[in-house]
């Protein structure tokens, strides 16, 4: 599995991060959350006052701050200037803002670059929504992880504590738009990933059936 670079994208609640935590546990792999690299940028620039309605302004601060990622996947490590944010990346205002800050492309082309650097010769699993198409198109396998936009929701409002399962939809679509209409790398399904539903499917199903596609394509 030494160089083996496992791409999974899809949208929100899809179960990407639960499922590219355990084929990396399963395999021995690293594991990098994309998503959590923009969610740091995005709760740096809030704590800085950046106005986020402000492109220009997003991408004149988008060297700014160091970040430094875990990539163990039973450790989570996230932090920015060498603080630890693992858990103020969650929050519901870093969520509701962090479409905005990924659509600027002085982002993205930073994060990218630093995300390549992590991947390096592999032997990981790379979880976000342009890991197939666009940070590293040559990987071995490609998965496309999806859910209905009902079971998404009740995922993720299982998880969380003051919300209700319309709201969560409705934040969901609103995001899910947004990250599939920017200009700048938008969450698309790359030719030839393999597409998964996780609808009707438990958690051991999903890392099960991801593991079989290794299986077969590595
Ligand atoms: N196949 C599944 N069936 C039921 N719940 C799941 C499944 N996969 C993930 N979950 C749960 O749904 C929530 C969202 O999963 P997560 O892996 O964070 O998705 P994503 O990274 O795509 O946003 C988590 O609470 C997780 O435990
Ligand atoms: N490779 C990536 C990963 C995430 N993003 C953006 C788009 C998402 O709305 C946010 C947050 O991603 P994250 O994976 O943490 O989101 P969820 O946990 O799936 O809700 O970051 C991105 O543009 N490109």
């Amino acid at each position: 599995m030494t160089g083996l670079v496992v791409a999974m994208d899809g949208p929100s609640g899809s179960g990407k991060s639960s499922a590219s935590r355990g084929v990396a546990r399963a395999l021995g792999l690293r594991y990098l959350d994309t998503g959590a690299m923009y969610r740091a940028i995005t709760w740096w620039m809030l704590q800085q006052g950046v106005d986020l309605t402000d492109p220009g302004a997003i991408a004149a601060r988008a060297l700014d701050p160091v970040l430094t990622l875990g990539t163990d996947p039973d450790l989570a490590v996230v932090a920015v200037d060498g603080v630890d944010a693992v858990a103020p990346i969650r929050t519901a205002e870093v969520t509701a803002a962090v479409s905005a800050v990924s659509a600027v492309p002085e982002v993205r082309h930073r994060l990218v670059a630093e995300q390549r650097e992590i991947i390096g010769s592999g032997g990981i699993v790379v979880e976000g929504r342009d890991i197939g198409t666009v940070v590293a198109p040559g990987a071995a396998v490609k998965i496309y992880l999806t859910a209905s936009a009902d079971a998404r929701a009740l995922r993720r409002t299982a998880e969380l504590t003051g919300t209700t399962v319309a709201a969560q939809r409705a934040a969901m679509a609103r995001r899910d738009t947004l990250d599939s209409t920017r200009k700048a790398d938008p969450l698309a399904k790359a030719a030839d990933a393999v597409e998964l539903d996780t609808t009707a499917l438990n958690l051991e199903e999903v890392i099960a059936e991801i593991l079989r596609v290794i299986k077969e394509k590595a």
